[in-house]
């Protein structure tokens, strides 16, 4: 039986997971839950699988939660998220929350030596040199959960690191594929969260639509691969079935294909260097998905990845700026303060307006990436 400790059970990738904990009960056991505003939801989570453990990220939920249950430990904001992380209890911890919130607590798993279940991949980019820097302290080990990043990881084990050619990232190529930059100067927030495969928090799919999910891991790929950048390519495959591929010195490639369904990344990441079993999981059927297809990318009506790149080939604080800058202008955007095309603007800004520095400890990475809040926030709320 393995502990699970659940960083955002109440989202998108915590709820795939909680489902998969319920099929094979036998298997995993729920230790910690955490979300941020949504109590009640959590509190429904809370009765079905018993935590020992709960972080909750509002006072309201905070005080809702204690005085609805008196048999579990409540943490409180931020701290709360790292109390968690901290947790001798956990086998496993799923880092499901979205944005670079989740660091804190990560950085605390890895101290502890756990596997960390890696979905939330602001963590990866804006910290990435420093984890891997914890990671050779640690005996802690970082299994993706991201599904391109799940399908290099299961590709990889088919060769030697040195018989690496190239990583090659599929990307559906978002909501707005084949459209012009005219179309996006008006796009609403609702088109915008529309994904054509996928069905992912508000913040990933509006990063789906301008490629920057797609750019985001490119940086992600390089952190948990070791891989150089002109060594990820990027191609986009519309219908998301092949997750992504290794191409080997032989110029043979390896991928990894399913249903576009997190489950299986969530349960692989769990059960590895085992596979299970799982009825709630669908087969892929090739009938369905009998035309595969593959695209260049649209650099210049999508900058997502090419500003990625930019930012994940300077280092050092640049990929903080990038991932803060994107948090706060998707937020914007949500809240319909921006248009679409701002997104790209506002990144852009805060990137020419940086001067790098050296990554030496958290707390540079934590300032960093409050400057870069701060000053969006005064510029446009
Ligand atoms: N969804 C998907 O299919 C995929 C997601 N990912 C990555 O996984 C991560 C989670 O994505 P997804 O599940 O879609 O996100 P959701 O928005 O669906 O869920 C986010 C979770 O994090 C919690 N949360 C959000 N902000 C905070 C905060 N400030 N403090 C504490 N908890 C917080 C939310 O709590 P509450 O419910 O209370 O708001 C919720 O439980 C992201 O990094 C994403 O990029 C990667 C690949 C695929
Ligand atoms: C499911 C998952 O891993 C997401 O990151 C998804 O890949 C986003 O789709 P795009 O390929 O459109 O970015
Ligand atoms: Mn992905």
């Amino acid at each position: 039986m393995k502990n699970i400790s659940i960083l955002g059970s109440t989202g998108s990738i915590g709820t795939n997971a909680l489902e998969i904990i319920r099929e094979l009960k036998n298997e995993f056991n729920v230790i910690a839950l955490t979300a941020n505003s949504n109590y009640k939801f959590l509190a429904k989570q809370i009765k079905e699988f018993k935590p020992k453990y709960v972080a909750i990220g509002t006072e309201e939920g905070y005080k809702f939660l204690k005085n609805e249950f008196n048999n579990i430990e409540i943490f409180y904001g931020k701290e709360g998220l790292k109390e968690i992380g901290k947790l001798n209890e956990t086998d496993i911890i799923l880092t499901a929350v979205s944005g670079a919130i989740g660091l804190e607590a990560t950085i605390e798993a890895i101290k502890k030596e756990k596997r960390i279940a890696l979905a939330n991949k602001e963590t990866m980019v804006a910290g990435g040199d420093y984890i891997n820097s914890l990671l050779k302290k640690y005996k802690a080990e970082i299994i993706p959960v991201d599904s391109e990043h799940s399908a290099l990881f299961q590709s990889l084990l088919a060769g030697k690191d040195k018989e690496v050619k190239n990583l090659v990232l599929t990307g559906s190529g978002g909501t707005f594929r084949g459209k012009t930059i005219e179309f996006l100067k008006n796009v609403e927030l609702e088109d915008a969260l529309k994904h054509p495969n996928w069905s992912m928090g508000k913040k990933i799919t509006i990063d789906s639509s301008t490629l920057i999910n797609k750019g985001l891991e490119v940086i992600e790929a390089h952190q948990l691969f070791n891989i150089d950048y002109d060594k990820i390519k990027v191609v986009i495959h519309p219908q998301s079935i092949i997750h992504s591929m290794v191409e080997f010195v032989d110029n043979s490639i390896v991928a990894q294909m399913g249903v576009p369904d997190m489950k299986i990344p969530i349960q692989y990441a769990f059960s590895y260097p085992e596979r299970l079993e799982n009825k709630i999981i669908d087969r892929l059927d090739f009938m369905k998905y009998s035309n595969l297809t593959f695209e260049e990318v649209d650099n210049k009506v999508f900058r997502g990845i090419e500003l990625a790149f930019f930012a994940g080939k300077i280092g050092k604080s640049m990929p903080i700026v990038f991932n803060a800058a994107n948090e706060m202008a998707v937020e914007l955007f949500l809240n319909n303060k921006i248009k679409f095309l701002d997104i790209y603007k506002i990144i852009e800004n805060e990137m020419n307006n940086h001067k790098t520095i050296n990554i030496d400890n958290l707390n540079v990475i934590l300032e960093v990436d409050r400057e870069i809040r701060d000053k969006i926030r005064r510029e446009y709320l």
